[in-house]
């Protein structure tokens, strides 16, 4: 478990991380999300030990982190995949991560077989393409079997196959009752993978609380409704308030109306109605409208580039 009590990091004139008090539980995975600049990698590295909060405070297990006596069997990190020393071999960096941490060679040659390097585990680091790098960090992370898992863009780098073990293993990791926590920018990813949600903007908490709960609370949400004669069936939905668009593939789109209201006027109009659901927003509209306010960094539209 991992606490943050109004934890805040202030770097010159720029308040990174503002008063973040927050809960990672054990057996979920929780998203964290935010736009860039956000103060993201700030709390997990305060989290860690590694940067020195301004005020405030986090503790692994009830305890900060320099109080943890052997931290890497109570919780992993991914932070930077440019960590390890590039004249290093990959088993010598976990070899001597493991030894700093009390734990046996039998676990780092485990580890480097678990992550997949282990026919490479004698090359340097050095001339690991970045994927690779991101999956010896992740073996970094799980050296001392912890309970807490902190991973900063796990994904980033690795390909379709390496995706799909990272999700395994947060997966897996969380079904055993540990937790996880995982800042990411891919928003689909996170959609299908995170139970829980905790988003930033500018530092400050913006939501925290289960994926579901998040996606159904700010989704405007839209029902979808086919039916053969739509063109009967849209005035009528119009007359009630609902705003009506005609999907190319001939289904309706109506905002405005719920799922049943949108059944009975079907029902009450004579119409038929072969489809009929409520269609949540996704997590990356949900996403989007709640921090536009705390978008720092925003790019031009390419169509004003051209057109310039
Ligand atoms: N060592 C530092 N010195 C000065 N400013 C810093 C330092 N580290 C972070 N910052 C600033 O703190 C703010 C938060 O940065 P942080 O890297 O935590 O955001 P993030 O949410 O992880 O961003 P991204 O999604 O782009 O990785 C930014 O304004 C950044 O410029």
């Amino acid at each position: 478990m991992i606490e943050t009590r109004g934890l805040t990091k202030r770097f010159g004139a720029t308040l990174a991380v503002d008063g973040l008090s927050v809960t990672v539980r054990p057996g979920a995975i929780t998203g964290f999300l935010g736009p860039n600049g956000s103060g993201k990698s700030t709390t997990m590295r305060m989290i860690m030990g590694l940067d020195r909060p301004t005020s405030g405070s986090a503790s692994v297990n009830g305890r900060p982190y320099e109080k943890l006596r052997y931290p890497m069997r109570e919780i992993g990190a991914l932070l930077d995949a440019d960590a390890a020393h590039p004249g290093r071999s990959a088993y010598d960096h976990l070899l001597w991560l493991a030894q700093s941490n009390g734990i046996g060679r039998a676990r780092v040659a485990d580890v480097m077989d678990l992550v997949g390097l282990s026919q490479v585990a004698r090359k340097r680091v050095g001339t690991f393409s970045f994927g690779m790098r991101q999956r010896l960090g992740i073996g970094a992370a799980l050296l001392g079997d912890p309970q807490v898992l902190v991973l900063d863009e796990p994904m980033n780098g690795l390909d379709a196959e390496g995706i799909l073990w990272v999700r395994t293993l947060m997966r897996s990791f969380a079904a055993q009752g540990r937790a996880v926590f995982v800042s990411s920018h891919l928003m689909s990813e996170m959609e299908g993978t995170a139970d829980h949600v905790i988003v930033i903007g500018q530092g400050r908490l913006i939501a925290d609380e289960p994926m579901a709960q998040f996606l159904a609370g700010h989704s405007l949400g839209s029902v979808h409704v086919r039916a053969p004669s739509a063109t009967a069936l849209r005035p009528v939905l119009e007359s009630a308030g609902g705003r009506v668009r005609e999907e190319p593939d001939g289904s309706l789109t109506v905002l405005g109306l719920s799922a049943p209201r949108v059944g009975d006027l079907a029902l009450t109009a004579g119409v038929a109605v072969h489809e009929l659901w409520m269609r949540s927003d996704s997590l990356e509209a949900v996403f989007m409208k709640l921090t536009q306010a705390s978008v720092q960094f925003r790019a031009g539209s390419p169509m004003s580039t051209a057109g310039a």
